[in-house]
């Protein structure tokens, strides 16, 4: 799966540090109640450039390692290494400004803010990120008829299905660089013509510096990924 895209070519993830990991996982336990282990000593290395597929029965602990990745949960010990340093402890201010400035998220509820625009939601990371408006407006445009959401984008969140939600999410995601990106069952809602595009637009995305990683229940989209870790 790869073809060439308009948006290919335009910017490029933060600068990379040669050697360093956008993101090591090290023996990394979690539980949401005391004494069951969602994860036990759980460890991975995610390199730039490469797209990472997580796959495994449900309930095995995919999203909620998506979801430690994303610095949105604390392993109970363990450590998460964003570009080779320590981000376990940092505190919860620390971790949202690292998260805006270093992760996109493209996740199952999608996140998109009700009381603005979607053209606003897709373009709000990228102008927070000091790209101009003047830049990013006519891409944020090319990525939704890109990936079929084909409403006016003046309308707002509220007014789209759940399938559409998640692509504007990925819009949002692509269009501002993310060094990591992260993307919990990106494909699930789609047709395939859909989920080709989708899946050439991250390879695209991690050939272009960054680390991506996605939870898929598809064995043809794992197999379009650089290499599958099954939990
Ligand atoms: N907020 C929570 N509180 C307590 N337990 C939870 C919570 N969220 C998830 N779990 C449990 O943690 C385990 C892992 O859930 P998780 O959603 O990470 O699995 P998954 O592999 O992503 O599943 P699926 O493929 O069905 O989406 C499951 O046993 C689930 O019931």
């Amino acid at each position: 799966m790869s073809c060439a895209h308009p948006w290919e070519t335009v910017g490029s993830v933060s600068t990379l540090t040669p050697g360093v990991l956008p993101l090591d996982v090290r023996d990394v336990v979690f539980e949401y109640v005391p004494g069951t282990r969602v994860l036990d000593s759980w460890s991975a290395q995610f390199e730039a450039g490469s797209v990472t597929a997580l796959t495994g029965p449900s309930g095995r602990g995919k999203s909620t390692l998506l979801y430690l990745l994303g610095l949105m949960l604390r392993p109970r010990s363990g450590s998460i290494l964003v570009d080779g340093n320590d981000v376990t402890r940092l505190a919860d201010a620390q971790l949202a400004h690292l998260r805006a400035e270093r992760f996109g998220f493209v996740f199952q509820d999608a996140a998109l803010d009700p009381s603005r625009s979607i053209l606003d939601n897709v373009t709000e990371t990228a102008l927070y990120r000091g790209q101009s408006r003047r830049s990013v407006t006519p891409r944020a445009l090319d990525l939704l008829t890109r990936f079929g959401v084909d409403i006016p984008p003046k309308r707002k969140p509220g007014q789209v299905s759940g399938g559409q939600a998640q692509r504007i999410a990925l819009c949002r995601a692509l269009l501002a660089h993310p060094k990591i990106l992260l993307a919990d069952e990106p494909t699930g809602n789609l047709d395939p013509a859909t989920t080709t595009l989708v899946v050439d637009a991250l390879r695209d995305h991690a050939r272009n510096g960054a680390a991506v990683i996605i939870v898929t229940h598809s064995p043809e989209v794992a197999a379009a990924c650089d290499r599958e870790l099954r939990l």
